[in-house]
């Protein structure tokens, strides 16, 4: 999957690194559509985190990233979303995983407890990796089999 535009949200605690993220996203070429909270005034995150995953499941853009201070509320949230897997991540190593097992299309960043050089490291890798498919795309087609 070519990846041109990228989907971005999150809260107050994640806006810092939304910022930093979309300036490096932008630095290497890529389309981002912000879909904000763009302060670090508090507001709730499912405001911004239903308009992302909305846009990644529309496929008006390919992939997203989610920021809030754990990344459990963007993603509990983003999963709601019937065409949504959004995986939380805090590795590299767990970011290359959710794409190339879980086929994940959102990752959800803890800003409260990683870097921003991780976190852009971490959506460097999710961007650039692609699912593995095989076995995994079994048990990924099963999961919205309710
Ligand atoms: O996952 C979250 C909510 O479940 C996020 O970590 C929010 O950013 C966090 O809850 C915000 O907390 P705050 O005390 O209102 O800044």
């Amino acid at each position: 999957m070519q990846i041109k535009t990228v989907a971005i949200g999150g809260d107050h605690a994640g806006f810092e690194y939304k910022a930093a993220i979309i300036q490096y996203l932008e630095e290497l070429g890529y389309t981002v559509r912000n879909f904000g909270t763009d302060s670090v005034e508090s507001v709730d995150y499912p405001d911004f985190a239903h308009p992302t995953a909305s846009a990644v499941e529309s496929g008006s853009c390919d992939i997203g990233i989610l920021v809030c201070g754990s990344a459990n509320g963007v993603a509990i949230t983003a999963n709601k979303h019937q065409g949504i897997r959004a995986a939380i991540c805090w590795k590299p190593e767990i970011a290359a995983l959710a794409r190339q097992h879980n086929n994940a299309n959102i990752i959800c960043l803890p800003a409260r407890f990683t870097s921003i050089e991780e976190c852009k490291e971490m959506v460097q890798i999710f961007l650039a990796t692609e699912f593995e498919g095989g076995r995994h795309g079994t048990r990924v087609n099963k999961i919205a089999c309710l």
